[in-house]
């Protein structure tokens, strides 16, 4: 058995050095304390993109990978490669048995079913109601800043979580959460102010290792994640009572009333999924588009020239917003692919292997033993965290600037990587990951980010502040001022034509 164990490839992996770690928490709090990635960047640029990190609790060591051609491997072979099993009844308890909880052939089966409401028809369908709610937050803006004498600073992340959450709840269900006014809204907004507090505390970091560890507990007593629990409890409420008004489900755009006109007898989502994925539809694409729409608002605060662009551009767009219309805008086009890949909202996910395995590498890598590996031998049960915002900013892909903003890099011939050299997924980044279970939500995604972003350029000029923005990973990713979570003070003022 040991010499069997030695001959893994994962023994002579390289990594950080274990005595670096801590011996009960392993290099995981490392990991957790620096800002969001820092480590796996660090990392990758000093042993490539794979590498392995110690586990917290004695757990066998995990494999970050960033090597394109195994985490396209990774993704594609669903039935390999699982979600950790000890999160499955915590996912379970906390968003329900919907799409992104299942696996194997009820993965595939409710997949193909939610499919139709996220098709290209279904998003462009969605254009009215998305404007809509993007108005609603550049007249907030705008009303803040003319009270103030034309310009004000505050902090714009619950004012875009408000508007993204009214988005996700008329294209979802048909429900106003009246711009964060609501009651509903306001739950869900406190339910996420808990996560994003206590996700910087030291038990958002040991919760996963407690639970990898000890499988068997399905609660735990952290405030962390018993808050997503709450978002559950509200929209499974909201859904139902939608359910229950027959004419708006027969006449209805949302993906509710489409999914619950496709309800066959044989065939088709049983309530319960049907809930469970409204649930999980509205966590995972309410805080994700949030994300990436106020770090790009911070970007271009940073950037007037590009913002002025940026404008001029979203001013010459005559008539309402249009998926086609919207798509021409080239500029605006690249502004989201940069933002995207410079702040992925999940910065990671994890995976864990069912049987042996070989893994491909698109770079060979030198083990501690001197040996160049060209593919890497796994072992069932090995745990890989897929390090998505890591490899998006690896400067030996991306260039010396990858750490910069820079729209001009999609448009400029040459000026990116060749596409052999980049992962597959969305425009050869992997933020929406890849595969059977791509995100679902990445066409409606990038739709609402491009409306909203134009419609706020259009009128509104955003300027940096002198606060020192740092970046967390507290389920997405998050600025952090003064140790604060969730802050991402802007200043605001009236675009200087109007
Ligand atoms: C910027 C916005 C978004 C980002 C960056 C994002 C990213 C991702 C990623 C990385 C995954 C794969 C996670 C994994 O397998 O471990 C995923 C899955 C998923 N996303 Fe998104 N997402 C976004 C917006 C949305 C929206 C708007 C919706 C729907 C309204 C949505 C719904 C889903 C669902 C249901 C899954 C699970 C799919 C499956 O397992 O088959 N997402 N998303």
């Amino acid at each position: 058995f040991i010499i069997w164990r030695r001959q893994e490839d994962i023994c002579h992996a390289s990594g950080p050095s274990p005595k670096t770690a801590s011996w009960i928490w392993g290099h995981e709090l490392e990991v957790f304390q620096g800002q969001a990635s820092e480590m796996y960047n660090k990392w990758m640029n000093m042993y490539g993109p794979l590498f392995k990190i110690k586990a917290g609790l004695f757990h066998g060591d995990i494999i970050v990978l960033g090597d394109h051609a195994a985490v396209q491997h990774v993704f594609a072979n669903t039935d390999t490669y699982i979600k950790s099993p000890s999160f499955r009844p915590l996912v379970a308890n906390t968003i329900g048995k919907g799409v992104v909880w299942a696996e194997g052939q009820d993965h595939t089966y409710q997949r193909r079913l939610l499919s139709p409401a996220f098709s290209l028809e279904s998003v462009k369908n969605m254009a009215d109601d998305i404007s809509a709610c993007a108005e609603k937050f550049e007249r907030t803006l705008s009303k803040l800043a003319a009270v103030n004498g034309g310009d004000i600073t505050l902090n714009i992340v619950p004012y875009t979580s408000y508007c993204t959450l009214d988005i996700i709840g008329r294209v979802g269900f048909g429900h106003d959460f009246k711009y964060g006014q609501s009651v509903e809204a306001k739950e869900i907004s406190d339910s996420w102010s808990e996560i994003v507090t206590t996700g910087l505390t030291i038990g958002a970091c040991l919760a996963p290792i407690i639970l990898r560890a000890f499988p068997f507990i399905t609660s735990i007593p952290v405030s962390f994640m018993q808050a997503q629990g709450q978002v559950k409890i509200v929209i499974d409420k909201l859904a139902r009572r939608f359910m229950e008004d027959e004419s708006q489900i027969e006449k209805g755009k949302n993906i509710l009333s489409i999914l619950k006109r496709a309800q066959g007898e044989s065939d088709g989502l049983t309530t319960n999924q049907l809930i469970d994925n409204i649930v999980g539809l509205t966590v995972a694409g309410h805080e994700t588009s949030n994300t990436w729409l106020n770090f790009t608002l911070l970007e271009l605060a940073r950037r007037p020239d590009i913002q002025k662009k940026l404008r001029d551009e979203a001013l010459q767009y005559q008539g309402p917003f249009s998926y086609d219309g919207i798509s021409k805008l080239n500029f605006l086009d690249a502004v989201a692919k940069e933002g995207l890949r410079l702040h992925a909202p999940l910065i990671q996910t994890e995976r864990v292997a069912m049987k042996d395995d070989i893994l491909p590498l698109t770079t060979p890598i030198k083990t501690t033993n001197g040996k160049i590996l060209r593919s890497f031998r796994v072992q069932k049960g090995q745990v890989f965290r897929i390090a998505y915002l890591a490899m998006q900013t690896n400067p030996n892909v991306w260039g010396e600037d990858a750490a910069e903003f820079k729209p001009e890099r999609w448009l400029i011939p040459g000026a990116m990587p060749p596409r052999n050299e980049l992962p597959r997924g969305w425009s050869n980044l992997v933020a929406f990951s890849d595969g059977p279970r791509i995100c679902i939500g990445y066409r409606l995604a990038l739709f609402e980010f491009k409306v909203i972003l134009a419609t706020l350029i259009r009128t509104l000029e955003f300027h940096a502040t002198d606060a020192v923005v740092q970046r967390k990973n507290t389920i997405t990713l998050q600025p952090v001022v003064d140790g604060k979570g969730g802050v991402l003070p802007l200043r605001i003022s009236l675009a200087s034509h109007m």
